[in-house]
């Protein structure tokens, strides 16, 4: 099982590396190892086994994250209406976006990144994600609130992009006014 060992940190190469396409249908392997990424997500929140592998809580995690750089991201999270968001995608991508932004008050961090980074990181309100899951299942999902952030997240990380890339330098809590604001 993955644990908080097998994350790289902040300035391993591999997480500002363009992740390569998965070619479909996966490997035994590739499937292992997105298999896998959902289980530690899962794991990260169940509080037993978070205390028992020191497993920092995570909503989502990208494979470059266990220095495996191909197109790969794991989510599991819940909007704010309490329904769960569980995926496993290969070569996900977001094929239409709203102009308008959405973003975390508390900001972001990363399970990659062992300081905290102050600051509003703009994301789009509403995304449609296509991706293929661990069936070979093509999927189609319209995302808005914190799992479209998530995947936003995730899917940036397939890109070599880090969260703290996208916060104002100059004012790091300056947002577009008609952004939408995702309470914790
Ligand atoms: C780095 C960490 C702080 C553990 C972060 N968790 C998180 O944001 N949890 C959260 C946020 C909420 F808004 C409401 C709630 F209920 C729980 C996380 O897992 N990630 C995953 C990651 O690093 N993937 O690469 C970072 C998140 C920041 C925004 C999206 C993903
Ligand atoms: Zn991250």
């Amino acid at each position: 099982m993955l644990t908080m060992e097998d994350i790289i940190r902040e300035g391993h190469p591999t997480l500002r590396s363009k992740a390569a396409e998965v070619t479909l249908p996966a490997s035994k392997e590739e499937r292992e190892i997105l298999s896998s990424m959902l289980d530690y997500v899962k794991n990260s929140q169940d509080p037993e086994k978070a205390n028992e592998f020191g497993l920092r809580p995570g909503v989502g995690l990208a494979a470059p994250q266990i220095n495996v750089s191909k197109r790969m991201i794991a989510v599991h999270v819940k909007d704010s209406e309490g329904n769960q968001y569980s995926y496993a995608l290969f070569n996900p991508r977001i094929i239409r976006h709203t102009k308008a932004q959405t973003y975390l008050t508390n900001g972001e961090g990363c399970l990659s990144v062992d300081r905290p980074f102050p600051g509003f990181v703009p994301r789009y309100a509403k995304i449609t994600v296509k991706g293929v899951d661990l069936n070979d299942e093509e999927i189609t999902l319209k995302l808005k609130g914190l799992p479209a952030v998530v995947f936003q997240h995730e899917i940036d990380h397939l890109n070599g992009i880090m969260f703290f890339d996208r916060i104002n330098e100059i004012d790091p809590f300056d947002i577009s006014a008609d952004a939408i604001p995702l309470e914790r």
